[in-house]
């Protein structure tokens, strides 16, 4: 669902700014400080209740400001619009509003606005620990799949009570048996909805990365977390002695991770930079496709901070050909905007907007 208005107060060096962006490219260009980050920092925290910049959002807030506050309009397919609205203060309270009603969950927000984010960092989802590949994974289940939350929400409870348990020293076997059979049981149905998501990802990635760059060879592949021959109730099982020596589960969908290799080595450990930032792109476009081809509602909007770094002139081109083709809402910075201004079509809709000391202006 595309922005059509966005609204932004106090967020870093941003003046209040109101903005209409177009349905598709929106070119957000300026010098090194002056705010293009933020910008997408704001759309970022409006759909995820959090920065991508810092774990705390203390720091967004404007400094001598008590509070930032980012609020959009948002249009579906069919016409209907959305209000969202996420207040937060440097007392760490925030503030949600949907449609004019207070929401405490973030996963509301995320539900509605789904964003994709690809910025300098984002090489870091290959060469960086499994956490990070296991919640792309998971920002793509919990969008096609909506049985996945709930079963997450089980699964982390069921899972905490059996580390409070494991911590305690020498337990009694019976005292986990309920939250084992509950870790099971949500463990094994994460894991199918991983891996139903992932069999309808994969040929939709390899076809966008074929798309972008030559990388002959190079395999993605699940771990589910843990032994693919065994069921989780067994290796729950075996593991106990390890798992009261750690004092924490082992096993089991928390350990999941995705594996991309070339040529049997590790994928991270063999790309150029520039490459291994083509193939997050390819990863991310693929979870972006896919979320279209299976409901028509649900685009997500992509946030592309710095787009042309580490890219020549020809892969920039197909990256922007392949945003391009999403026909979804795509917010692209970049400090010099005659570096992207020609990569579109004459009739996609695009809108330019330069940020000088804080300040934004449209000029197309
Ligand atoms: N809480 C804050 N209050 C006010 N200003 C802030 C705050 N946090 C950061 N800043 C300043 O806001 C600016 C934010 O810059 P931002 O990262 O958005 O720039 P950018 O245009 O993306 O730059 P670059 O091209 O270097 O990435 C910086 O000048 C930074 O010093």
């Amino acid at each position: 669902m595309p922005l059509t208005r966005l609204a932004v107060t106090a967020v870093r060096n941003l003046h209040p700014v109101t903005l209409l962006p177009s349905p598709r490219i929106n070119l957000v260009s300026g010098a090194n400080g002056s705010g293009k980050t933020s910008l997408l920092e704001a759309i970022h925290i409006l759909g995820l209740a959090r920065s991508f910049r810092s774990t705390r959002l203390q720091p967004v807030i404007q400094y001598e400001q008590d509070s930032c506050t980012v609020f959009a309009e948002l249009q579906s397919h069919h016409g209907v619009a959305s209000k969202l609205g996420i207040s937060r203060n440097r007392q760490a309270d925030y503030e949600i509003r949907i449609n004019g009603q207070s929401a405490r969950s973030t996963a509301q927000l995320a539900e509605l606005l789904p964003l994709q984010l690809i910025n300098p960092d984002s090489f870091r989802l290959l060469e960086g620990a499994p956490k990070q590949r296991r919640q792309y994974l998971d920002w793509g289940v919990f969008h096609v799949e909506h049985r996945f939350l709930s079963a997450w929400q089980r699964l982390q409870k069921s899972l905490k009570q059996r580390n409070s348990l494991l911590r305690r020293g020498r337990i009694e076997r019976s005292l986990l048996a309920p939250w084992e059979a509950e870790i099971v049981a949500a463990g094994e149905q994460i894991d199918g909805f991983r891996q139903a998501y992932l069999q309808q990802l994969k040929p939709i990635f390899e076809q966008t990365l074929g798309e972008l760059v030559e990388l002959d060879g190079l395999t993605l592949s699940y771990f589910r977390g843990w032994d693919r021959e065994r069921g989780l109730a067994e290796v729950l099982d075996s593991q106990f002695e390890r798992d009261c020596a750690l004092g924490h589960t082992q096993a089991g969908p928390q350990r999941g991770d995705l594996r991309l290799r070339l040529r049997g080595l590790n994928a991270a450990e063999v790309l150029s930079r520039g490459q291994q930032k083509l193939v997050v792109c390819a990863l991310k476009i693929a979870q972006g496709r896919l979320l279209r081809q299976l409901d028509r509602q649900q685009d997500c909007v992509f946030l592309v901070d710095d787009l042309p770094s580490e890219l020549d002139q020809a892969h920039r081109q197909a990256l922007c050909g392949l945003l391009e083709s999403l026909e979804c809402q795509v917010f692209i910075t970049c400090v010099d905007a005659d570096s992207l201004s020609n990569c579109w079509q004459p009739d996609t809709p695009l809108s330019m907007f330069h940020v000088e000391h804080g300040h934004i202006v449209q000029t197309e």
